[in-house]
């Protein structure tokens, strides 16, 4: 495949198509419900519409999940409670199917591909080999639809293996830019690459995740570069750490943020000083998805990281986000009320991975097939009010 640059597709994101939103607008009006029954459903059918630029938009089926895994030289201040292999092994674990990540996208019938753009351990050669074929966890139909036979079956559509490794893992934002201008271009195109390949292979909806020790402490680093808020509005409890613990995080993300003075207007540079390579892979994997004006679902706090950042390389592309749920790390509700986002789903969770992504799949699905199925008072012979 031809490599896709940062720059052709930063210029390929155009804005939302305004005849196909009213279009749908009028159209939701016409349907046999109450007008606004179906809250935010009805608004989401219409950003649908003029992100794919007609009315109805695409039914969002075959959908591929991409987990983008990383490792963090922030992870040396005591930012987490894990332990750093855990990233590489919860990759093997995303290969065998064994994650939440994993039974979510088999209730939902979408696709896992695991990258591995940044993990500091090399993977064990058995998975290699196992997992990585040109076209694994591409959505060749493979993978069943939510409600066909064989949907949700444990092991259909095994997940495939991307190996993109840019580098074993950022240096120590707190001593030094976590990479380097060109690493994080990398990682960017990385993000891309992946996104066109699911797309080439049919994928109607993509979906972020993430999986990487520590990454919790460079998202809020992210957020609070590029939407201006203080490290403690930013910064969370992670996968779960204790009060002094996380009062030190807040710290670490403050000196990280003196150290670089990241400047917003230059995301390339935010993400090189204070960024992760899952982080800057999602924002290319975003923005790849608005330049062929494709769906792309937001996951939690680092896929909103990495949506801010996307945003700051080009404002048309949060026409093609939907926020999938509301993470209960904070940076998360300070990242989507910059971009303008409304959560579909707020259950209390704080995984990552793409879990919260998947869950919202189907919610987006039945937004779309509202504007194909339903019918309108006059086609059903339905009394107006
Ligand atoms: C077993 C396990 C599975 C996970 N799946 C996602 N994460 C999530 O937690 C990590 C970020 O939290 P922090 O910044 O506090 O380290 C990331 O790997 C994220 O994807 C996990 C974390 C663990 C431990
Ligand atoms: O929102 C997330 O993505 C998240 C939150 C906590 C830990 N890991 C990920």
């Amino acid at each position: 495949m031809t490599r896709v640059s940062l720059e052709s597709t930063v210029a390929a994101v155009r804005p939302a198509d305004q005849p196909a939103m009213a279009a749908a607008r009028e159209l939701q009006a016409r349907l046999t419900k109450p007008a606004g029954s179906l809250g935010a459903l009805e608004e989401l059918s219409v950003r649908l519409a003029g992100l794919a630029g007609a009315c109805p938009p695409p039914l969002p089926t075959p959908a591929a999940v991409a987990v983008f895994a990383g490792d963090h030289g922030v992870h040396a201040q005591a930012v987490s409670g894990w332990p750093q292999e855990v990233t590489g092994q919860m990759v093997a674990n995303f290969l065998a199917g064994g994650a939440v990540v994993n039974a979510f996208a088999r209730q939902a019938g979408a696709s896992v591909t695991v990258v591995d753009v940044g993990v500091a351990t090399p993977l064990p050669a058995a998975l290699r080999t196992e997992a990585a074929h040109p076209d694994a966890g591409v959505p060749d139909g493979g993978v069943p639809d939510a409600g066909e036979p064989g949907a949700g079956v444990p092991g259909s559509g095994a997940p495939a293996l991307v190996e993109a490794n840019v580098r074993r893992g950022t240096r120590d934002m707190t001593v030094e830019p976590a990479l380097t201008r060109d690493e994080a271009r990398a990682a960017v195109e990385t993000g891309i690459q992946v996104a066109e390949r699911l797309l080439d292979a049919g994928a109607k909806v993509l979906l972020t995740g993430d999986m990487g020790i520590a990454n919790t402490t460079p998202a809020a680093t992210l957020i609070a570069a590029f939407t201006g808020c203080t490290a403690e509005q930013a910064t969370g409890r992670g996968t779960g750490i204790d009060d002094a613990m996380h009062a030190h995080k807040i710290a670490v993300v403050r000196a990280a943020l003196d150290r670089h003075a990241p400047d917003p207007a230059d995301p390339l540079g935010v993400l090189a000083a204070v960024g992760g390579l899952e982080h800057a892979a999602i924002a290319g994997f975003i923005l790849a998805a608005a330049a062929h004006r494709v769906p792309v679902i937001v996951d939690g706090v680092i896929a909103a990281s990495g949506a801010v950042a996307a945003a700051a390389f080009a404002p048309d592309a949060v026409a093609a986000m939907v926020a999938g749920h509301l993470s209960a790390e904070p940076g998360a509700a300070v990242a989507l009320t910059h971009l303008g986002l409304e959560p579909l789903l707020d259950l209390g969770m704080r995984l990552g991975e793409g879990s919260g992504a998947v869950l919202a799949l189907p919610v987006v699905a039945a937004a779309v097939r509202v504007l194909h199925e339903v019918a309108t008072f006059d086609s059903a012979g339905v009394s107006e009010k």
